[in-house]
């Protein structure tokens, strides 16, 4: 009690000193990466502008937030940290601490353009929802690859690329974590993820390898790895109930994950394909360890390691999915379900999820983690370079 009576007033000091002055803030450094490809490059003006504008916040954007801005701006100002690492139990310092060196050396520029974008992204969202009117279906208009809406109790994240049939570019990855972040505080009782088209998701967007960071390919690696352990991990400590509403065709990453959620309802059109060896890659999203659970460890290795394509049938026989809807009624059986699940009393659900994911939280994290880093190898090798290059060079296609 006493060390929580500290960290709450740990929190509360943190966010005080994060609008008085930039220098103070605190924020997490996974941010770094979509933004480092930026062409543009901002001044020194538009960078002081930035500092200027975070003071003016209406809304105080959340501690990890504050953490990805205090790191960039000290490595847009100092470079890379290269400060003695405080004591475990100087909390704070060390918060910030690990936030900086997160950023390795990610040159001076890119920091400061990437506060620059963080800066103007935060603007952008509180303007628009100092905008939004009090209403039955509140739409947030901040993304630029997601629609959210609020509606009835359910928190709806689409995916919003459907020329590129879903895929998740680095930009994506970024505003689905923000996404679920604001989803898990707003007052909603359920989370839904879909796809906007004829696909769910095909996965990871393959252009995302082609922005080189100044680092090379081994920086982009470490980075990529780096947002993938943050991306799923914010799937694996999601509080409210989470639910794919899989409307077509899901590919890669978009499947994987799927083992984090808890309800799955599939059109009949939908097909669920992981081809990782076909890409030289090897599973992420926890399912190394979830797929074998859920199917067993034979049908998992047809899909993991063989890149066997599954019906929504057999995805449901094999319990990946929950149920599987006639697409003609799809939306409208599934939202109608939806509704009335909404209407549970929502502490009672929050805290059931909790009860159910905690006996597994930190398996998941390690398994996350190992992912990653073999992912992170994976990219690099001649079987994975030669697949994506096959594919953006249209000679080949799943
Ligand atoms: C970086 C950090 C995290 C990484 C995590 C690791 C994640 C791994 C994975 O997700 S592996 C899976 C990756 N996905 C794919 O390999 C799918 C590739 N796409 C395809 O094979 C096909 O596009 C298709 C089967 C999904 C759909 O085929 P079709 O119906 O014929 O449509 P098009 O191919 O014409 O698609 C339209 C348009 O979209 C582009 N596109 C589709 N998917 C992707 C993608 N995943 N990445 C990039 N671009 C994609 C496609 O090229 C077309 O573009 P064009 O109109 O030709 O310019």
């Amino acid at each position: 009690i006493a060390m929580a009576g500290v960290a709450g007033r740990l929190a509360r000091r943190w966010c005080r000193s994060a609008v008085r002055s930039p220098l103070q803030v605190i924020s997490f450094p996974s941010l770094q990466l979509h933004l480092s490809g930026t062409a543009m490059r901002a001044s020194q003006e538009d960078f002081e502008s930035a500092m200027n504008q975070v003071k003016l916040l209406k809304k105080d954007p959340g501690n990890e937030v504050k953490l990805r801005l205090y790191a960039l701006y000290k490595q847009a100002t100092e470079g890379p940290c290269n400060m003695p690492k405080p004591g475990v139990f100087d909390f704070i310092n060390k918060a910030k601490w690990d936030a900086w060196n997160a950023l390795g050396s990610l040159p001076k520029e890119t920091a400061r353009q990437n506060y620059v974008d963080l800066v103007s992204s935060l603007t952008a969202s509180s303007e628009s929802s100092s905008q939004v009117k009090p209403g039955a279906d509140r739409e947030q208009q901040e993304y630029e690859n997601l629609v959210v809406t609020s509606e009835d109790g359910i928190t709806k994240i689409m995916f919003n690329r459907p020329t590129r049939k879903n895929a998740i570019s680095t930009q994506m990855y970024q505003e689905i974590m923000l996404a679920l972040k604001a989803a898990s505080k707003d007052d909603s009782t359920i989370t839904v993820v879909t796809g906007n088209g004829d696909y769910y998701c095909s996965g990871n967007d393959l252009a995302n390898f082609t922005d080189i960071p100044p680092g090379g390919v081994e920086e982009k690696a470490k980075q990529s790895a780096i947002m993938l352990r943050d991306f799923v991990g914010t799937f694996i400590d999601f509080p409210k109930p989470l639910v794919a509403v899989v409307n077509g065709p899901a590919v890669g990453i978009s499947v994987t994950i799927l083992g984090l959620f808890d309800a799955v309802y599939a059109s009949d059109r939908a097909t669920f394909h992981t081809p990782f060896s076909h890409l030289g890659l090897s599973p992420e999203g926890c399912a190394s360890y979830t797929f074998p659970k859920i199917m067993g460890p034979a049908k998992a290795t047809e899909m993991l390691i063989f890149g066997k394509k599954l019906t929504a049938g057999e995805a449901c026989a094999q319990g990946l999915v929950t149920e599987v809807f006639p697409d003609s009624t799809f939306q409208k059986e599934v939202w109608t379900r939806l509704k009335a699940y909404s209407k549970l009393p929502p502490n009672s659900m929050r805290i059931s999820k909790q009860v159910i994911r905690n006996t597994e939280k930190e398996k998941l994290h390690a398994v996350n983690a190992e992912e990653s880093s073999v992912l992170q190898e994976r990219w690099l090798s001649d079987e994975c370079i030669n697949a994506t290059m096959n594919f953006l060079s249209k000679k080949a296609k799943l």
